[in-house]
């Protein structure tokens, strides 16, 4: 030997060699040194980056030793070279990218080198950047080393047994070469390459260039690997920034020194015990052999993975181990659930957050169509679904398999917070699942009033209806959740509403639950109010004719927050705005009548009128034109019954608000059938100039048989008879009605009851085909008649009825 080490091999140059002698080694002397060696390689190896699915595996492949030497066959023959190359046990040339981190980035190389009868460590410090954790099998612990020993590593001059390398002195050598202990080995064979073949006793000189220099800070830096390490897959120095989440090492608890783990534990069942004990480190030596298949299923955890049963026992170092074996992030359990769903159904937030980043899809979906976000909305995982949304915000309002989105299940058990998160990422909370409840169905049916309060305020409809007809108040109410159905009933849900089964909520309610009495209370105030004539609605306007009338018009609205029309002008009778209509007043054209007093049998009385209405044959179908007497006629303007139209209003009216018209007009008394309502006072307009304004709502055609024609466009100027609705079962009948000269072009158009009009009931005429023709693209009919014509139902056979009424034209 020519340097004698007395604490620490030369830097430089060290040379082994070999001599055929027995070795007589000293085992206990081995083993104690590397029990000192204390390594605390702690399995917060974060890996920097998983290698994605499509791309070959950067980990080297794990050769799979056998972990007995391999005997041969009695038949064999060991006479070829081939037959003599048993698979190897050893670790020694593997070249494992797995890389330690630490503080400083450089630290003392891990080897321990056997000289003679006693161990040294390495001097060398090694930049962990560039030197690749190994060991020469799975019994040493990882350490890095410095370029010197890798090499000898390399050449199998390290015992697989002990650790120990055989540096100087006595050992044992195989056909191939390979050093070891005599004493280390068990069953007979080169615990390298597993040679049965009897091994030979060698001496190993070590030669060194320089004196050995022992240096006693050394000794107390050593074992080199004391620090606390991180094992991580790629080389920290190599990295940018990681992709795969660092976890805190705080959170990560070091392994214990010195596992060791028996041969026979390294499979499926050794795996199972060591990740249900949360046994990181065994997990992490058993895993290094290659022994388990990741793929397996595992009765303990429904059938699912390693991750799973991982994900279960909630052992990030654990999952973090597997991910970096590779395991299928992705695999479903029997429930087909993920392990990332299994993480956030758990609240295991941390390795849900883990497998994210490490690849897991998000959008899978489980179980009932659920993805990992709907399980973490309906167990109010809050962190889970922030997590989730950050990875994919397409999530929000994916739907299952029931229809329900996240928001729903969030909803429906009443976790608010986590309702009020996903509506402020967009999720819709007019959403409808498959029996088209929306949110606010779930939130009344699980009782939540604050999350229902919470829907209210972002404007969900409280009396919105699903297949079944009931409102949301109705699964309050069944569901007898008290808070529920008050909030309910605060924002004016409708006590009246009923379901398919004709049911009102009280109705629902159980009646010796909590709900019964405020729910009754309620619809005995609701029955009173709209039932109670005498109740006053919000009064905008106490004569919208500003005194035109002679019966004031009031405004009403208890329906929404409309404010009184103002965006016309009042007038009681018809006026013409341009030149170009000329009325031809012409006293000639007027053959006024010369009877006194009542006009009984001149030629006015034509017998339209009776008793002050329209006479009982009057045709409804097909009204003539009524000439009603004038101030050129004799008769007594008071008596004479052929002057109905230019009396004042008899009538009481009310503007009011309709829950889906706009505005309307209602009658305040009974009318009877025939009598005069009143006329439609408007602008007289040519058609020429009605077609050149573009609100044509207000429009009256008075369409006649002379060339120039005419309408009354009440827009601008008009009377209440502007805000009547149209309805396929009206109770007004437009006539046209001459007065005051006789020129056919221009009518009155006044509206007479074709039937009896109740008290409160709405004024309506038919505005006709060509109205609805044009308007039907707009909007449609909501007159709710059962002969309606335009509503959305009937619209489309009516158009085809249209088509062929005009193809047969
Ligand atoms: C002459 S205005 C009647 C007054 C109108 N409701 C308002 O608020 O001013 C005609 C307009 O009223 C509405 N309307 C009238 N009858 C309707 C009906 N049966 N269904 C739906 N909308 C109607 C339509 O907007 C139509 O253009």
């Amino acid at each position: 030997m020519e340097t004698v080490v007395n604490g620490a091999l030369a830097p430089d140059g060290d040379r082994v060699e070999k001599r055929t002698r027995r070795r007589v080694g000293n085992k206990s002397i081995i083993q104690s040194a590397i029990a000192r060696k204390e390594r605390s390689l702690r399995l917060d190896d974060r890996p920097k980056k998983r290698p994605s699915r499509a791309e070959p595996a950067k980990r080297p492949q794990r050769s799979k030793p056998a972990l007995r030497p391999v005997k041969p066959e009695p038949e064999d023959e060991w006479s070829g070279p081939e037959a003599r190359v048993a698979p190897p046990l050893c670790k020694c040339t593997e070249d494992k990218q797995l890389f330690m981190e630490n503080a400083q980035g450089r630290q003392f190389c891990s080897a321990v080198d056997g000289i003679g009868d006693q161990l040294f460590g390495c001097c060398r410090l090694v930049d962990v950047t560039e030197a690749p954790l190994s060991r020469p099998s799975v019994r040493v612990p990882f350490g890095v080393l410095c370029g010197s020993h890798r090499q000898r590593l390399i050449r199998h001059n390290c015992c697989p047994i002990c650790g120990v390398f055989c540096t100087h002195g006595r050992f044992a050598q195989c056909a191939a070469e390979h050093h070891f202990h005599k004493d280390c080995q068990q069953e007979g064979a080169c615990p390298h390459c597993a040679d049965p073949a009897p091994c030979t006793d060698i001496t190993i000189t070590m030669h060194s260039p320089k004196q050995p220099v022992f240096l006693p800070v050394q000794r107390s830096q050593y074992p080199s690997t004391s620090e606390a390490a991180l094992i991580s897959i790629t080389a920290p120095k190599r990295g940018r920034s990681p992709e795969v989440p660092i976890i805190p090492p705080g959170q990560l608890q070091p392994i214990r020194d010195g596992t060791t783990v028996r041969l026979d534990e390294c499979n499926h069942a050794g795996l199972v015990a060591a990740v249900e004990e949360s046994d990181a480190q065994r997990a992490a030596v058993i895993l290094e052999t290659g022994n388990v298949d990741l793929h397996s299923r595992l009765p303990e955890c429904n059938n699912g993975t390693f991750l799973h049963l991982a994900v279960q026992k909630g052992d990030l170092p654990i999952v973090y181990l597997l991910v970096a074996y590779r395991v299928d992030l992705d695999a479903l359990d029997a429930e087909q659930g993920s392990a990332l769903m299994l993480a956030v159904t758990e609240h295991r937030n941390q390795i849900a957050q883990y497998l994210i980043t490490a690849g897991a899809q998000v959008a899978l979906k489980g179980t009932d169509g659920m993805t990992a976000l709907h399980a973490a909305a309906r167990t109010g995982n809050l962190a889970a679904c922030q997590a989730l949304l950050r990875a994919n915000k397409g999530l929000c309002d994916m739907r299952d398999d029931g229809g329900w989105t996240p928001l729903v299940w969030a909803c429906e058990h009443g976790f608010t917070e986590v309702a009020r998160f996903l509506l402020d990422q967009g999720a819709d909370i007019h959403s409808r699942d498959v029996e088209q409840n929306v949110a606010l169905h779930w939130a009344a049916f699980k009782g939540s009033a604050a999350t229902a309060e919470l829907l209210l305020n972002l404007n969900s409809d409280v009396n919105v209806v699903n297949v079944h007809g009931d409102t949301p108040l109705h699964m309050a109410a069944r569901e007898d959740c008290y808070n529920c159905v008050l909030v309910l009933l605060a924002r004016r849900a409708d006590v009246s509403l009923v379901n398919k089964n004709s049911e009102t909520a009280l109705d629902c309610a159980p009646k010796t639950g909590k709900c019964f009495a405020p729910l009754a209370l309620n619809a005995q105030m609701h029955f009173a109010i709209s039932n109670n004539p005498q109740r006053h609605p919000s009064l905008l306007s106490n004569d919208i004719s500003n005194g035109r009338e002679q019966n004031p018009i009031q405004c009403v609205n208890d329906v929404d927050a409309s404010p009184q029309p103002n965006d016309y002008t009042y007038i009681a009778k018809t006026c013409v705005s341009s030149g170009n209509v000329q009325i031809d007043r012409k006293v000639g054209a007027m053959l006024p009548c010369v009877c006194t007093e009542r006009c009984t049998c001149c030629s006015c009385a034509q017998g339209w009128y009776d008793q002050g209405k329209l006479s009982a044959d009057f045709n409804f179908l097909d009204p003539p034109l009524i000439f009603e007497c004038s101030d050129l006629c004799a008769c007594n303007a008071i008596l004479c019954p052929n002057r109905l139209v230019q009396r004042p209003l008899a009538q009481r009216f009310q503007l009011f608000r309709t829950q889906s018209k706009g505005w309307g007009v209602r009658a305040l008394g009974a009318i009877g059938l025939g009598q005069f309502v009143c006329e439609y006072i408007g602008e007289i307009l040519t058609d020429l100039e009605a077609e050149s304004r573009t609100d044509d709502s207000f429009l009256f055609d008075l369409d006649n048989q002379e060339s120039d024609s005419f309408c009354i466009d009440a827009r601008f100027y008009g009377n209440f008879a502007r805000f009547i609705n149209h309805s396929c079962f009206p109770n007004l009948q437009p006539v046209k009605v001459f007065v005051e000269h006789r020129d056919l072009r221009f009518p009155h158009i006044a509206f007479f009851a074709k039937r009896d009009i109740a008290v409160n009931e709405e004024l309506s005429f038919d505005y006709g085909d060509k109205f609805w023709l044009v308007k039907y693209k707009t909007f449609t009919c909501e007159c709710r008649a059962s002969c309606c014509r335009y509503s959305q139902q009937s619209i489309a056979a009516t158009l085809a009825k249209y088509r062929i009424g005009s193809a047969n034209d």
